[in-house]
């Protein structure tokens, strides 16, 4: 019975993850789609979590989820209790779900930044845990084999736009991620070095922790 409920589940969510992935590849105004609807064609991985977060007694010193991105495009359905958090201009801000209303949340991860050169930054994501409600969410991933090329859409690539990422193959970005760099790991493979990628995401290094979504819309 469970087992039937994942295969449909994972059914509707293919249907959506390729609505979406229309759309993100839409926003990029390239002519060449195709460099980008053959990462999701033909054999692909899929994965299916689902992730508990049990009450907590001290949340200010146990994290749910450990601060991270994405590697492709995540779908995660938050369930009815807050405790997704991402970071924005530096501030971590709560993405609290409405209670009964099955909120996805669409997460751009590192292969779409880099395949778009920048224009999609993936998000910084995490978790945080809370004293009173267990928390469930369900997470779903599909990426192509890790021996897939990932390298930046030549279209998106000028004077302006100077290619930031080195071409990879998909092992290598998960030997370094593997390695526990679960944080962008695509910014070991900058073409400039890690000194100009750190220029450019500044802003975004600079940690300030807090879940009070008060003390967040007041540094927002
Ligand atoms: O539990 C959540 O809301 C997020 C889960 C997540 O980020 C992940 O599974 O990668
Ligand atoms: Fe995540």
């Amino acid at each position: 019975m469970y087992s039937n409920a994942i295969k449909e589940y994972l059914i509707g969510n293919d249907k959506v993850r390729l609505l979406i992935w229309d759309l993100v590849i839409k926003g990029l105004k390239v002519k060449n789609e195709s460099f980008f609807k053959k990462y999701l064609s033909g054999s692909v991985n899929k994965g299916f979590r689902s992730n508990y977060y049990p009450p907590c007694p001290d949340p200010s010193k146990v994290v749910g989820l450990v601060v991270h991105t994405d590697s492709t495009l995540g779908l995660v359905q938050l369930g009815d209790v807050g405790g997704y958090q991402l970071m924005k201009d530096g501030v971590w801000m709560s993405v609290n779900p409405r209670k009964g209303e099955n909120t996805l949340c669409i997460n751009i991860g590192d292969y779409i930044e880099v395949m778009s050169n920048n224009q999609y930054k993936s998000v910084i994501h995490r978790v945080v845990t809370n004293t009173e409600e267990e928390r469930i969410s369900i997470d779903c991933v599909a990426q192509p084999p890790w021996d897939f090329p990932l390298s930046t859409c030549p279209e998106l690539i000028d004077e302006d736009h100077p290619q930031i990422y080195k071409p990879i193959i998909g092992k290598e970005y998960q030997a370094v991620k593997l390695e526990g760099h679960v944080c962008r790991p695509q910014k070991f493979f900058t073409v400039a070095g890690d000194a100009h990628l750190e220029l450019r995401h500044a802003a975004g290094n600079v940690f300030t922790s807090t879940s009070d979504p008060s003390v967040v819309a007041a540094r927002a």
